[in-house]
């Protein structure tokens, strides 16, 4: 459903990455690894459609992001940001039913249809209980699922989700890495980034390396997340150890 073609990204005249391409099935889950400062967000960005290609294209379903009304683009991909800040005491609730926003025609407000989309985004994320809350109220890990229930509520085909685990505690980590998981059932694609190698073993069907604006590595997390390329990503000694059970594996660097 979305297609990079030898893309390269960047702001202006400055380039960050060149030479992207890859395609991503309905859901599949493609977890972006990557250093800091390596360009993953401008990557999604561009995946999005908040930053013009420097060249090469963003095919969504076959056609040029570029020639897309951004509504189109909109109703298909929802981006899910980190849940650092939160500044309006926005019921949780009513944060949700703003997914519905690119569905909504100028001048209208959510009817009964938003508020069923935002209640079964709700439940699917397992946070119904909260949907009074105060959006300021709840913890960092509750506003990321709530974050990705508002995404979900939009019904989008793909969630684009900037490091969703970051500032989580354990638990909520695997909460959140499960619900990844559980997307797929429903047929939605997933591009996440984390800084955590061992995630992608948790989560996704294929893993990408960012490395010196390339690619440097593409493919399932067991052929592609080994303690060569984690060297060659973050410049460190890395053990990746096999779990029992089905290519699952942790992450752990080796200090000198
Ligand atoms: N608005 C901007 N204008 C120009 N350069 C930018 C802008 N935002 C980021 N950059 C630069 O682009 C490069 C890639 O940054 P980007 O934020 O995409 O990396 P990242 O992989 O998401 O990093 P991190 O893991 O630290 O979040 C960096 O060199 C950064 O300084």
């Amino acid at each position: 459903m979305l297609e990079l073609e030898n893309l390269t990204f960047g702001y202006g005249p400055k380039t960050v990455g060149s030479g992207i391409s890859l395609t991503l099935p309905p859901g599949e889950t493609l977890c972006l690894l990557g250093p800091n400062g390596g360009g993953k967000t401008t990557l999604f960005k561009t995946m999005l459609g908040l930053l013009p290609p420097l060249a090469g294209r963003v095919l969504l379903d076959g056609t040029d992001l570029a020639g897309l009304p951004r509504r189109d683009i909109a109703q298909t991909i929802a981006y899910v940001p980190q849940a650092h800040a939160a500044f309006f005491p926005f019921r949780v609730r009513e944060v949700v039913v703003m997914g519905r926003a690119s569905r909504l025609s100028a001048f209208s407000s959510p009817g009964p249809a938003d508020h069923a989309a935002a209640e079964r985004a709700l439940t699917m994320l397992g946070i119904g209980h909260l949907s009074e809350r105060v959006y300021t109220e709840i913890s960092g890990g509750e506003r990321q699922l709530a974050l990705i229930a508002r995404a979900l509520a939009g019904e989008p085909r793909l969630l684009v989700m900037d490091e969703p685990t970051a500032s989580l505690d354990f638990g909520n980590q695997a909460r959140v890495l499960g619900q990844v998981r559980r997307l797929s059932a429903h047929g939605i694609a997933v591009v996440l980034s984390t800084h955590d190698p061992g995630h992608a073993f948790l989560c996704a069907d294929r893993v990408a390396l960012l490395h010196g604006g390339r690619l440097a590595g593409l493919g399932a997390p067991a052929e592609t997340v080994t303690p060569e390329t984690l060297q060659l990503l973050y410049g460190v000694e890395v053990a990746v150890v096999p779990l029992p059970g089905e290519g699952r594996a942790v992450c752990a660097p080796v200090l000198a």
